[in-house]
């Protein structure tokens, strides 16, 4: 008999964070802006001897830890070929072209991606979810992704297959 295959999702409160970010495009960088983005996770897998896929709890956990790291925050692109950063001890300074920020180094987060679009976001969270979920052990998984709004309306997925090679 084939297995069942089911679809989590987890959309709650906690998995909002308010950041602050610009992206580049077609030659242009966009003003400094902000959004209270949302999030939600949504895996497909298989049941485990509990009867769960994965305990909702589980989820949520880990989902809230990593939307936490990002909450009032400068989301910036580590990986963008066309912005420069330097920083000091306290300080991180961001050019692209003839404008440049200064930010406060604890009040922003470099991320391992080429442009904050929601897009890449919703691609970074789903991997730093996924790589928490494979550290637990779960091994009832097939998919893991991730939605990324950055308001009513308008929001972006990534998923990843599992199980990760
Ligand atoms: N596919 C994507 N398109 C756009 C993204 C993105 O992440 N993925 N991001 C932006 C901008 O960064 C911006 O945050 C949103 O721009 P935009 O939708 O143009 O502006 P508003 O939120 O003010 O939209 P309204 O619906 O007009 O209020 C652009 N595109």
């Amino acid at each position: 008999m084939s297995q069942r295959i089911y679809r989590l999702q987890v959309t709650k409160d906690q998995l909002g964070f308010a950041a602050a970010h610009f992206i580049t495009m077609r030659g242009k960088c966009e003003r400094l802006h902000g959004h209270n983005y949302r999030v939600t996770v949504e895996v497909e897998g298989f049941l485990g001897e509990d009867k769960y896929v994965v305990d909702f709890g589980v989820l949520k956990k880990h989902a809230t830890e990593i939307a936490r790291t990002l909450d009032h925050r400068v989301l910036l692109a580590a990986e963008n070929a066309k912005i420069a950063y330097s920083q000091d001890e306290q300080h991180i300074t961001v050019c692209y072209e003839e404008k440049y920020y200064v930010f406060p180094l604890a009040e922003v987060i470099l991320l391992p991606i080429e442009n904050t679009t929601a897009e890449l976001l919703a691609s970074y969270f789903c991997a730093e979810l996924s790589e928490r979920l494979h550290h637990d052990g779960v091994n009832t998984l097939k998919m893991v992704g991730v939605w990324v709004s950055e308001g009513p309306g308008q929001q972006a997925f990534a998923n990843i297959e599992w199980p990760q090679a």
